[in-house]
C-alpha cells in the first residue's frame, strides 16, 4: 500500500532522515517509534508532502508520489493527523469535519453518509456538531482531527503521536478507535511514543534512531527485542 524506499529529508545542512524504507501493507497497521528526535515526523510530513524528499522515493499503491503537494497526497488516497492537532478553534465541530471532506466537496450525498458512519465510531462528535471546536477536550479534539482526516475517506491513514499530552483513560479509548479503524479495512501508520500501546495495536514495527531504521520486526518481535530501551535512551 505504502512504500518508502531510501528516504532522506534534510533541512538546511542538518539531515533529520538518513536513507529510511519500510513498507506498509494492505489493512495492516505499522508502528514507527523512535526517542525525540530520531526523524518520526520529518519522515511522516515528508510523506503528506509537507517536506520536500532530499532523496529516495514514497509509492502509494504503485503510484509515486515523492513530489506530490499535500493535496495531491490526499487525492491519492492518503491522509495525515499531525501532532499539532490543530483544530479551527471558532468554527463548529460539523464545520471543522466538512472541512476534512474538502476534495470532495461536490459529493454532498456521500459526505452526509461518510459523516453518518463516523458519527457512529465518534458518538461524541455528534453529541457536540455545534459546539466551536476550540471548546473541546484534548482528548475530545484528537478525536475530531482523526474524524476530519477520514472525512477525505483515506485508504491510508498516517498517525502522528496521537497520544502525546493525553490522561491515560484518553489514550486508552484513542487507541481503541485505532483498533476499530484498523479491523474496518483501513491501512495505518502510526507513530508513536508510547511503545506499550502502540505495540498493543501494531502488527509491525520499525523503529527510528538517528534519522536511520535501527530495528524492524513483527509487534511480538520488538517487544523481545532487549535492545529497544537502549534505542530510547540512546545507548
Ligand atoms: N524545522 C526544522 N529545522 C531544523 N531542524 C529540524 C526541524 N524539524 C526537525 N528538525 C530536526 O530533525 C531531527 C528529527 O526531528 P523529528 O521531529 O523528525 O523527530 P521525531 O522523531 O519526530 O521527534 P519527536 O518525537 O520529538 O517529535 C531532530 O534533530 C530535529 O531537531
Amino acid at each position: 500500500m505504502l512504500e518508502i524506499n531510501d528516504l532522506s529529508v534534510s533541512y538546511g545542512a542538518i539531515r533529520a532522515v538518513r536513507g529510511v524504507s519500510f513498507s506498509v501493507g494492505k489493512g495492516e497497521l505499522v508502528s514507527l517509534l523512535g526517542a525525540n528526535g530520531a526523524g518520526k515526523s520529518s519522515t511522516i510530513k515528508c510523506i503528506a508532502g509537507a517536506l520536500k524528499a532530499a532523496g529516495g522515493s514514497i509509492a502509494l499503491e504503485g503510484k509515486d508520489i515523492t513530489t506530490a503537494n499535500p493535496e495531491q497526497v490526499i487525492r491519492a488516497g492518503l491522509a495525515t493527523v499531525p501532532e499539532t492537532r490543530d483544530v479551527f478553534p471558532d468554527l463548529t465541530v460539523a464545520e471543522n469535519l466538512m472541512l476534512g471532506a474538502y476534495i470532495h466537496r461536490r459529493d454532498q450525498a456521500g459526505n452526509r453518509q461518510n459523516l453518518e458512519k463516523l458519527h457512529t465510531l465518534f458518538p461524541r462528535l455528534a453529541e457536540r456538531s455545534n459546539q466551536p471546536a476550540g471548546t473541546l477536550s484534548g482528548g475530545e479534539q484528537q478525536m475530531l482531527v482523526i474524524a476530519r482526516a477520514l472525512m477525505a475517506r483515506p485508504r491510508v491513514l498516517l498517525l502522528d503521536e496521537p497520544s502525546l499530552g493525553l490522561a491515560p483513560a484518553i489514550v486508552e479509548r484513542i487507541f481503541e478507535m485505532i483498533e476499530t479503524l484498523k479491523k474496518s479495512g483501513l491501512t495505518i501508520l502510526l507513530v508513536e511514543q508510547n511503545v506499550n500501546q502502540a505495540l498493543s495495536v501494531a502488527d509491525r514495527a520499525y523503529v527510528m534512531r538517528l534519522g536511520a531504521i535501527a530495528t524492524s520486526g513483527t509487534a511480538e518481535e520488538i517487544r523481545a527485542t532487549s535492545d529497544l530501551s537502549a534505542h530510547y535512551l540512546g545507548g
